[in-house]
């Protein structure tokens, strides 16, 4: 089939067809997941293994999918995940992501490791919501002046990312080399001792993007460390990559003002459970004090009903944003987006759910991995380890 007259209908094909646009060394950074990725292909397969009630004869010709997210509205419940170093996928980068984010009126998580200034991504999309993802320096002057940055710049909460103390051992980016291409740089840090060249290490060893976080990222940050960060600024902090009850009780007790429950998209700690798994034990400790969000693995609308059936508000959606932006910039991120949000609707509706708030624990049945007999369905091994055939 010709490329150019193929059109992707879901996050998947997306994925084949970005695949096939980007240099292997970027297709693999964006892709891949830790180690034996395991954790990786079982974020998508946790989903897989829950499976809906709906009820039917409900009158749905009237829906409404929105909701509200820390007291900003958004069209449904799907926020986008920070992703660093965008403009690989597309010139346009965080821009296209933040202008299709304002335009389909949902909230846009810039990551600390963008590659278009914090200031030029609020600037390129002033009406949008925006909350900026952070990691803590062993410099903490550099920690601080982004957080001072990024509020007055407008950004609206703090996402600090707890569950990268080290950064996960890709292998593929080992292989690869992986750096930051030389034509592109961090935003945020022209001029400051945490620049790109941190990034650019010799050729001979290995993953850039390991030595990065090896030199300029803190492991020693604990909970006291958001007691620090809950002095320097105004803004609610959110905790992205909490997983255990135990976590989620501390979290609730260091007065965050909610939980992103993730495994970094599996890119950390291979063999963790899938997040999708991990949703009501978090939601059960944090006891409806604070919101719950979660990530990692969604691909599809039903996903973001299984997620809110199991309690979380909202889901983090992070590679499909990417795959729409490799593929056609600000008009592939709005597909995504609208392909998300149309299967959303079309889910709710068959459930038989009129509002967000009509989502509950009873649409959602968990099956064991032995009822199903594989944990990857055939039609997901056709898609991704034959993407380009396919088209
Ligand atoms: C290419 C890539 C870069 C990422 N960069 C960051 C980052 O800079 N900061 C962060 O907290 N999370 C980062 N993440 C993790 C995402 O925010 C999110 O947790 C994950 O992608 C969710 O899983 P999904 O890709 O299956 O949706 C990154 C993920 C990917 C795929
Ligand atoms: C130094 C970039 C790290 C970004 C990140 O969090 C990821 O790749 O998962």
């Amino acid at each position: 089939m010709d490329e150019k007259q193929f059109t992707p209908v879901n996050t998947y094909e997306y994925q084949a067809l970005a695949k096939s646009k980007l240099p292997k060394m970027i297709y693999d950074y964006y892709a891949s997941g830790a180690d034996d990725q395991y954790t990786l292909e079982d974020n998508m397969a946790g989903f897989r293994r829950i499976r809906l009630r709906p009820r039917v004869l409900v009158d749905i010709s009237v829906q409404d999918i929105s909701t509200t997210l820390l007291g900003i509205s958004s069209s449904f419940p799907l926020i986008i995940a920070p992703a660093a170093m965008q403009k690989m996928a597309h010139p346009q980068g965080e821009i296209a992501v933040a202008r299709s984010a304002a335009k389909n009126k949902v909230i846009m998580t810039l990551s600390s490791l963008s590659t278009y200034s914090l200031e030029e991504v609020a600037e390129s999309s002033p009406t949008g919501p925006k909350w900026f993802q952070l990691y803590i320096y062993k410099d903490r002057l550099v920690t601080r002046k982004l957080v001072e940055r990024a509020e007055k710049a407008g950004y609206k909460a703090l996402v600090l990312t707890v569950d990268a103390q080290r950064l996960g051992r890709r292998e593929a980016d080992i292989h690869n080399k992986f750096t930051l291409p030389q034509h592109l740089t961090f935003g945020n840090f022209k001029n400051w001792t945490a620049s790109d060249d941190k990034i650019r290490t010799k050729k001979s060893q290995g993953s850039g993007i390991e030595s990065y976080f090896a030199t300029l990222m803190d492991p020693s940050v604990t909970w006291k460390d958001i007691a620090w960060l809950k002095t320097i600024t105004k803004l609610p902090i959110i905790l992205k990559g909490i997983t255990t009850a135990e976590d989620a009780a501390k979290a609730v007790e260091s007065g965050v003002a909610a939980i992103i429950v993730s495994n970094h998209g599996a890119r950390q700690l291979d063999g963790m459970l899938a997040t999708i798994d991990c949703v009501e034990e978090v939601v059960g400790a944090v006891r409806s004090l604070i919101p719950v969000f979660m990530d990692s693995g969604v691909r599809r609308g039903t996903d973001i009903i299984k997620a809110l059936a199991l309690g979380a508000q909202a889901v983090c959606v992070g590679r499909p944003i990417l795959w729409g932006l490799a593929v056609s910039g600000e008009d592939g991120v709005d597909d995504v987006i609208n392909l998300l949000r149309n299967e959303f609707h079309l889910g709710m509706g068959l459930v038989g759910c009129r509002s967000v708030n009509e989502i509950h624990r009873r649409m959602v049945k968990r099956q064991n991995d032995s009822c199903l007999g594989v944990s990857r369905s055939p039609k997901y091994d056709e898609r991704l380890s034959q993407p380009i055939a396919r088209l």
